[in-house]
């Protein structure tokens, strides 16, 4: 036992895992042995999940199969679409809805009481939980603006399916093609507070719904995948104002305040998805005639280097990004727990394989030995 305090719990060490590595001072990713670049430039999002879950690459065949058992368990019971509804029409934060609708499947999961030793099982779950969360996120979208949810497609890849039942219309091959770069670029990352959370869950034999559910809740914040609303945020008032990036950033550090996107507990330099990401909002904005997102966001990258010593993390381009896909500001971080669901199963899955439940301790600072006063005297 040491008494040593690691605020933060910053560089201890409490796993072992396969899953993923980061190199911190080179910005290098690798998910199971495979570069980042690589996984983002050739493998599907489908592909990610099935390495992530099963140790390899699948082959052709294995592919196949996956896909076809995950496109099998897009559907969503009709109650928990109701009560989807009923989030949207509270106006639900929609990080919250989806915490809420996540929890609510385990009702409908034939495999709910199984226990979590049973890895089987539990990435059966997983496989439906993955499945039904672009269904749950598009249809709380569009019931929120008085339209009906559109039912998956079978014949459409797990990224352009949601785009589908987010806007109504299949997307064209860039856009299926980027969304899917960024479901691949978001799996997984070590163990960020929300997998911490989902594994710290997962140590307690919990169920997998719960782990889930407890990471949603966990990447929520604007410390962590909550950042990537705020970043887009910043760049709209920039744009609706003097359209002075930098005057922007100057004032909000006067303040005190911290600059979204910017900054990681691990990376020293640049996030290497965020160099991939920042290459595709600039793509999307020479496209479409609209280079200012990408121009605003490249002045910010260069002062907080020059003034600050900070790097982009993977929240700062995915915002233009997304922006320039047409997708809604406020679904950018539950597009993250779309894509991150996968790494929090794996890890889930990974930990509980050699347990031990997670329960470290704090310092007690407050005060012995008082005497009982009675609640009349007090
Ligand atoms: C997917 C992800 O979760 S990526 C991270 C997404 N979150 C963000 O982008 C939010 C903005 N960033 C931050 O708040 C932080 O960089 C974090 C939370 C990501 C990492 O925090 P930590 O590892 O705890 O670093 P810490 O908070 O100790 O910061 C170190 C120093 O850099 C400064 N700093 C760090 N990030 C920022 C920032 N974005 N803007 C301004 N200053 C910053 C801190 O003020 C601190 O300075 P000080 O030592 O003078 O007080
Ligand atoms: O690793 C972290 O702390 C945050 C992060 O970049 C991620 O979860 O993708």
């Amino acid at each position: 036992m040491t008494d040593e305090l690691r605020k933060g719990l910053e560089g201890v060490l409490v796993a072992e895992s396969d899953l993923s590595e980061i190199d911190g001072d080179e910005g290098r990713l690798i998910y199971r042995g495979y570069a980042i670049e690589d996984l983002a430039r050739h493998a599907s999002y489908e592909e990610v999940i099935y390495l992530l879950w099963h140790g390899d690459l699948p082959d052709a065949d294995e592919l196949d199969s996956f896909t076809d058992s995950m496109v099998a368990e897009r559907a969503v019971d009709e109650d928990v679409l109701d009560t989807v509804g009923q989030l949207a029409a509270a106006d639900e934060n929609p990080m919250a809805a989806l915490r809420t609708a996540v929890s609510m499947l385990s009702a409908y999961d034939p495999d709910a009481d199984a226990p979590a030793t049973d890895e089987t099982a539990t990435l059966r779950k997983g496989r439906r939980i993955v499945a039904k969360i672009p269904t749950i996120l598009a249809a709380f979208t569009r019931m929120r603006d008085g339209e009906d949810p559109v039912e998956p497609r079978e014949d459409l890849g797990h990224a352009a399916n949601f785009l589908y039942m987010l806007n109504g219309e299949a997307p064209d091959d860039v856009l299926a093609e980027t969304f899917d770069m960024a479901l691949v670029l978001h799996a997984d990352h070590g163990l960020n507070a929300s997998t911490f959370s989902a594994i710290t869950t997962a140590s307690t034999l919990s169920d997998l719904h719960s782990s889930v559910t407890s990471a949603i809740g966990t990447l929520k914040g604007p410390l962590h995948g909550g950042a990537n609303q705020d970043v887009m945020q910043m760049l709209k008032e920039v744009d609706e104002s003097d359209r002075d990036p930098i005057g922007w950033v100057e004032k909000a550090l006067d303040e005190g305040r911290r600059i979204s996107g910017f900054g990681h507990r691990v990376y020293n330099v640049k996030d290497p998805r965020a160099k991939i990401l920042g290459e595709r909002s600039q793509e999307l904005g020479e496209a479409a005639g609209t280079p200012k997102w990408y121009e605003y966001s490249t002045k910010v990258e260069e002062y907080m280097a020059e003034e600050k010593g900070l790097a982009p993390n993977v929240d700062f381009y995915s915002a233009s990004t997304y922006y320039q896909m047409g997708i809604p500001v406020d679904i950018y971080t539950p597009i993250f727990a779309m894509s991150r669901s996968a790494g929090w199963i794996a890890h889930a899955v990974e930990y509980v394989e050699d347990n031990r439940l997670i329960r470290p301790r704090a310092r007690y600072t407050g005060p012995h030995d008082l005497e009982f006063v009675d609640i009349d005297e007090r």
